[in-house]
C-alpha cells in the first residue's frame, strides 16, 4: 500500500498537526459506534505529541488507549512504555479515557502476552488509529532485527494478540502487537523525527529483506495506506 509523506518545519508543528488528525478520526469512530481505539508507540519521539492530544477536546471516556509494545518491566518502571503515557497522554481531557496495559505482573513474558492478548481483544478491531514509531536500526513497534519471533511477528497470517520478542537491541524482553494486530488500521501513521531517521526511512524504502529493517514489511505490505509524520 502506497504511503504519504507530510514534512513539517518543527516537531512542534508535526505534534499539534497530528494531534489534530488523530482527534478527527477518534471523534468519527465516536460518532460512528460510540466508541473509538488508538494503539500509540513508547521511545523519545512521541511525548510532545501525546502533549498536545490530550488536550484535544473529544469524548475521550468513550477512547481506548492501548500500546503497540511495551518493554516487560512494570509501570513504575523508567524504561515503561506505560509511564510514558500516563506522564504525557492520560493527562488533560485525555485523562478520561480507558488504558489497557501490555505489561502483564506474570511470572514469563510468554504468560504476559497470553495475558495482554485476552485483555485486548476486547479493544474493538480493527483498531481506529495506531502511531507507529522507527528504531536507527529499522525495528517498529518490537519487530527487532534478530528478534526471537520476529518472523511471526511480521507473518500476516499469525492471529491479531500480543506475542513475546527478545532480542539484543532490544533491551528487556518486549510484548509487541503482531502486524496483523497493526496494519490495517483506519488511520495508519509512522512518526519520526531527526534527519538520521530520514536517511533510515530512505534504506527501508529501498530493496533488501524486511528481517533486516522490519519497518520494510509495515511500508511494503500494510493494508491501510502509510501517513509517514517527519520533522527534523
Ligand atoms: O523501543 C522502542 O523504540 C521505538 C522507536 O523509539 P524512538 O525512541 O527512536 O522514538 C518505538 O517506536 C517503540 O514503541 C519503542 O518500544
Amino acid at each position: 500500500m502506497a504511503s504519504t509523506l507530510h514534512s513539517f518545519a518543527s516537531a512542534a508543528d508535526l505534534a499539534d498537526s497530528l494531534a489534530d488528525k488523530v482527534a478527527d478520526r477518534l471523534s468519527a469512530a465516536i460518532a460512528a459506534r460510540g466508541a473509538a481505539s488508538i494503539a500509540v508507540s513508547g521511545g523519545s519521539t512521541p511525548k510532545a505529541f501525546f502533549q498536545a492530544l490530550s488536550t484535544r477536546d473529544i469524548a475521550w471516556d468513550k477512547v481506548t488507549i492501548t500500546l503497540v509494545d511495551e518493554r516487560f518491566v512494570p509501570a513504575d518502571n523508567t524504561r515503561s512504555n506505560h509511564l510514558l503515557v500516563d506522564a504525557n497522554l492520560l493527562q488533560n481531557k485525555a485523562k478520561a479515557a480507558r488504558f489497557v496495559p501490555l505489561y502483564q505482573p506474570a511470572s514469563s513474558v510468554e504468560e504476559a502476552a497470553r495475558l495482554a492478548t485476552a485483555k485486548s481483544a476486547e479493544i474493538g478491531i480493527p483498531f481506529d488509529v495506531v502511531i507507529l514509531g522507527m528504531g536507527g536500526d529499522g525495528h517498529t513497534a518490537s519487530f527487532f532485527p534478530g528478534g526471537s519471533n520476529l518472523a511471526r511477528a511480521l507473518d500476516a497470517s499469525t492471529p491479531r494478540g500480543v506475542i513475546p520478542m527478545e532480542a539484543e537491541g532490544a533491551g528487556e524482553p518486549r510484548l509487541t502487537f503482531t502486524f496483523s494486530s497493526l496494519d490495517d488500521a483506519a488511520l495508519l501513521v509512522l512518526h519520526i523525527e531527526g534527519e538520521g531517521k530520514k536517511d533510515v526511512l530512505a534504506k527501508a524504502e529501498g530493496s533488501g529483506d524486511e528481517a533486516e529493517m522490519p519497518i520494510r514489511a509495515v511500508l511494503r505490505r500494510a493494508t491501510s495506506p502509510v501517513e509517514i509524520y517527519w520533522a527534523p
